[in-house]
């Protein structure tokens, strides 16, 4: 098979420091056993996310030279909103500092408290957001997206007999929107079909619901739709992209992750009373709407980010990576999500650390033992990330319990993949002697990003 290259070359880089076993436990254990906690210059290779993490391009570089920086009427900002319009296809787009500024104000401008909203799986910083807004997330997502070797193709596809039953059971008027997130990251990184999205918008719009879209990385989305899907093969990501957000009403992005941005977020709609309430609001939390929350370098930076986001050969070369990461683990039977996802690789840590129970936090610990091991930090996606459920105060019991392994954009080589699967597969040889944690902080929100353990 023909070998395929990055369509890049490096002109910078940045030494990285690896450390002694010893001196990586002394640090997790002062961590509290929570890989958020570590500080940067003790990790080797960091996979805890791909968010603010992507290397930029000279061209984005060079674009920050000319931010304007001007309080209001920033020239960046509608050079944003051009570059924005032409590819995402909204009609009215604002600038936020990150992902959760632009799910503060949807939520907050959409949700009418008691109501509910529906969508597939959850997002942490989404779902907090439309509580603190006073609505109820309801997860209507296909079954196969909580089964981690269910090998479906788009196993973040939204379940429309669930999302039916669900506005026959509380009346469209008490469903605020269906947000669908594409791709779906608690489950894996994995993509919603076109078909399923227009059917989605079909049904929701039938009802005079809104449909909001998660398109924080729908880039990677297209290319799955542009490889899996029939019909979309000779389809430029870029259209089917256009195509994909113009089945929806709305959507939030976090320009953190497919932008190639240090920081950054949009909130874009089309319905004009929407954006007028979301334009009033910005100016408490964000700031004025040529700039919400940023610099006009920033604005630049994303402007020029989305351009070469949308390119096929620079889409491709950054899923292929996280395909090469993922098939050396599953081609040593290392139990990841299947199929491999679009921004990360899943370690599934019941199947791993199969001896330690869900209530002694496994993904946690296979987290921690892994930095120990290798210098590598992941992230835990399982029971602590799920969090409590508002009414009961119980915690979730996510079918999944994962560890993801988080691939930044155009920053480490395929040889950095080969390191570290070696450290994995290393490790599962001596999987059972693992123990497990007790939780001993608990913050009230989304707890994961700060909660200290202890071994057991
Ligand atoms: C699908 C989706 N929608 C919105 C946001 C919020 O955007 P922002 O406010 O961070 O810019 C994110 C952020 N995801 C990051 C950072 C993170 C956030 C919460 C828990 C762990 C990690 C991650 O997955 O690493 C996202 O993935």
């Amino acid at each position: 098979k023909k070998p395929w290259a990055e369509p890049y070359r490096i002109k910078v880089v940045e030494p990285l420091k690896t450390t002694t076993r010893e001196h990586r436990l002394k640090s997790m254990k002062e961590a509290g056993w929570n890989t958020f906690l570590l500080h940067a210059d003790d990790v080797y290779i960091d996979l805890l996310t791909d968010s603010g993490t992507n290397a930029m391009s000279d061209m984005q570089w060079s674009r920050m030279m000319i931010g304007d920086e001007a309080y209001a009427g920033s020239r960046s900002y509608y050079y944003l909103e051009e570059v924005c319009r032409k590819y995402y296809g909204y009609k009215y787009i604002l600038p936020t500092h990150q992902g959760r500024g632009a799910e503060n104000l949807l939520s907050k401008c959409t949700i009418t408290p008691g109501q509910f909203v529906a969508g597939n799986m959850y997002f942490t910083t989404t779902r907090q957001h439309q509580e603190i807004a006073g609505g109820t997330f309801v997860d209507v997502i296909i079954d196969e997206a909580h089964k981690s070797q269910s090998d479906h193709p788009f196993k973040g596809n939204i379940d429309l007999d669930k999302f039916e039953k669900l506005i026959n059971e509380k009346g469209a008027g008490n469903i605020a929107y269906i947000t669908v997130g594409a791709p779906v990251n608690m489950a894996g990184g994995q993509p919603v079909s076109m078909a399923n999205m227009k059917a989605v918008s079909e049904l929701a719009h039938k009802h005079g619901i809104k449909v909001v879209l998660d398109a924080t990385r729908n880039i990677e989305n297209a290319y799955f739709i542009q490889q899996r899907e029939e019909g979309y093969k000779n389809r430029a990501v870029e259209d089917i992209n256009h195509e994909f957000c113009s089945y929806s009403d709305a959507a939030t992005v976090s320009a953190k992750k497919d932008l190639y941005v240090n920081i950054g977020g949009l909130v874009m709609c089309n319905d004009p009373d929407l954006f007028d309430e979301l334009r009033s609001l910005i100016v408490v939390y964000e700031g004025m709407p040529t700039y919400g929350g940023l610099a006009g370098r920033d604005m630049e930076a994303m402007a020029q980010g989305l351009i070469e986001a949308v390119q096929d050969d620079m889409i491709a070369s950054r899923v292929r990576q996280v395909e090469y990461f993922g098939n050396l683990l599953k081609d040593a039977g290392i139990p990841i999500v299947l199929p491999i996802g679009g921004h990360g690789v899943f370690l599934d840590a019941r199947k791993f650390y199969s001896h330690i129970p869900q209530s002694q936090f496994p993904a946690q610990k296979l987290a921690a033992d892994l930095y120990i091991e290798s210098g590598v930090r992941g992230m835990e996606r399982g029971i602590v990330s799920a969090g409590r459920n508002k009414d009961t105060g119980d915690h979730y019991y996510p079918a999944l319990e994962l560890v993801r392994l988080t691939i930044p954009r155009r920053v480490y080589t395929q040889a950095h993949f080969d390191v570290a699967a070696w450290s994995i597969m290393e490790m599962y040889k001596n999987r059972e002697k693992a123990r497990g944690l007790k939780m001993v902080y608990e913050p009230k929100y989304l707890r994961f990003f700060q909660a200290r353990f202890e071994e057991l």
